[in-house]
């Protein structure tokens, strides 16, 4: 029955989810009752972890036992984590992490279950790959680690869909496509955040792609390699791209409204972004480079059916041909990457 201190925690909660990202939380908040309260902590809960892991001031000491045991410390009332530094994004989010514990433990135990053991998989993931000496060299390092923080999240999210009802067994099956969705998402991040991650001493982008390009990764923001660093550029963009035939297959999968829209927007988003960052030489040279907000209001807007996201990925694609520099090694894999696009859509 309706309970007021009940209506109070989840006031606050909600308060964190729209502190971390205004836009995507909205989304969150047109789930459905049933998933919008689990969804939302299994974002906070994410949001937490990630805010450890991204936090270069925190001693491997420290962090990596956090890492690994997140899916207990989500367990324990009361927790919370004071040593983030000053500066980083969501320390108010660990600062207060007690109320988002309190929400978790409020959950139906099927969604406990299933945010615990992603939360285990990912924070075993990030601890391996913040081990000092660890890094990112091959680009089957490079699905890994994008597996661990953002294809899990797929196969959670898939599982909820399935676990509640509201999308067949086969979404969950489809292990293959929910790890999909995370990695186009992320490795989009991964390329349009570049000089973020080298300014804070993050090397995600794989040797083996920017070591055709340069000797070292940080030489490719020297002017006089500003065509190599434009080809590097290409071949990480050409990479994600890689993703979008699966990304198209899962959404065409989600019958439930207001799934397919919290699964399809920051799709849309994500193509958006890729179409921007191609050819695009400021990644090298500013940070924070986004999609105008205009554009993103008219692709929250026109993302509410296959047909309409299907149109949105075939525009980007055509965009991101026309941009392609015939003098790029990558020049006819982006055109082929495109048609296929086009026609699949
Ligand atoms: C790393 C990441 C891509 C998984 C982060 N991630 C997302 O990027 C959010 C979008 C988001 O947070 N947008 C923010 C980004 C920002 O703050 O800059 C915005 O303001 O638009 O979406 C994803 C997300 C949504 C829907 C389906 C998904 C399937 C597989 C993997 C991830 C999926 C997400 C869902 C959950 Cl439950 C948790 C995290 C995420």
């Amino acid at each position: 029955k309706y309970n007021y201190s009940n209506d109070k925690a989840r006031e606050r909660l909600y308060h964190h989810l729209n502190m971390t990202s205004r836009s995507f939380a909205a989304v969150i908040q047109d789930l459905d009752e049933e998933l919008k309260d689990a969804i939302c902590l299994f974002y906070l809960v994410l949001r937490g972890l990630d805010t450890i892991e991204d936090d270069m001031t925190i001693d491997l000491e420290t962090k990596i036992p956090v890492l690994n045991t997140f899916h207990e410390i989500i367990y324990q009332k009361g927790w919370t984590f004071t040593k983030n530094g000053p500066n980083e994004k969501d320390r108010q989010l660990l600062v207060e992490f007690d109320v988002i514990i309190e929400g978790f433990l409020k959950l139906k135990p099927a969604y406990q279950t299933i945010i615990a053991d992603i939360t285990k998989r990912m924070g075993n993931g990030m601890a391996h790959y913040a081990t000092a000496g660890i890094h990112v060299n091959t680009t089957a390092d490079y699905d890994e680690y994008c597996h661990y923080v953002a294809g899990l999240v797929g196969l959670g999210l898939s599982e909820m869909f399935s676990a509640c009802g509201f999308e067949s067994l086969v979404v969950a099956k489809r292990k293959d496509l929910s790890n999909s969705m995370g990695l186009f998402l992320q490795k989009t991040n991964i390329t349009r955040d570049y000089l973020e991650d080298l300014r804070d001493d993050r090397r995600f982008w794989p040797k083996e792609i920017w070591g055709l390009y340069a000797e070292k990764m940080e030489d490719l923001v020297k002017p006089e390699n500003c065509d190599k660093a434009k080809q590097c550029l290409s071949h990480m963009v050409w990479n994600a791209m890689g993703h979008i035939k699966d990304v198209l297959e899962y959404l065409e999968m989600i019958k439930n409204p207001s799934c397919f829209k919290f699964c399809a927007i920051p799709q849309v988003m994500a193509i958006a972004t890729l179409n921007m960052l191609h050819n695009n030489y400021k990644i090298f040279t500013h940070e924070n480079i986004k999609i105008r907000k205009g554009e993103t209001v008219w692709l929250m807007k026109e993302s509410d059916n296959i047909d309409k996201v299907a149109a949105i990925f075939r525009l980007y694609a055509r965009e991101i041909n026309k941009k392609s520099d015939p003098l790029d090694p990558h020049f006819v894999n982006i055109g082929v990457a495109c048609g296929e696009i086009e026609q699949i859509c």
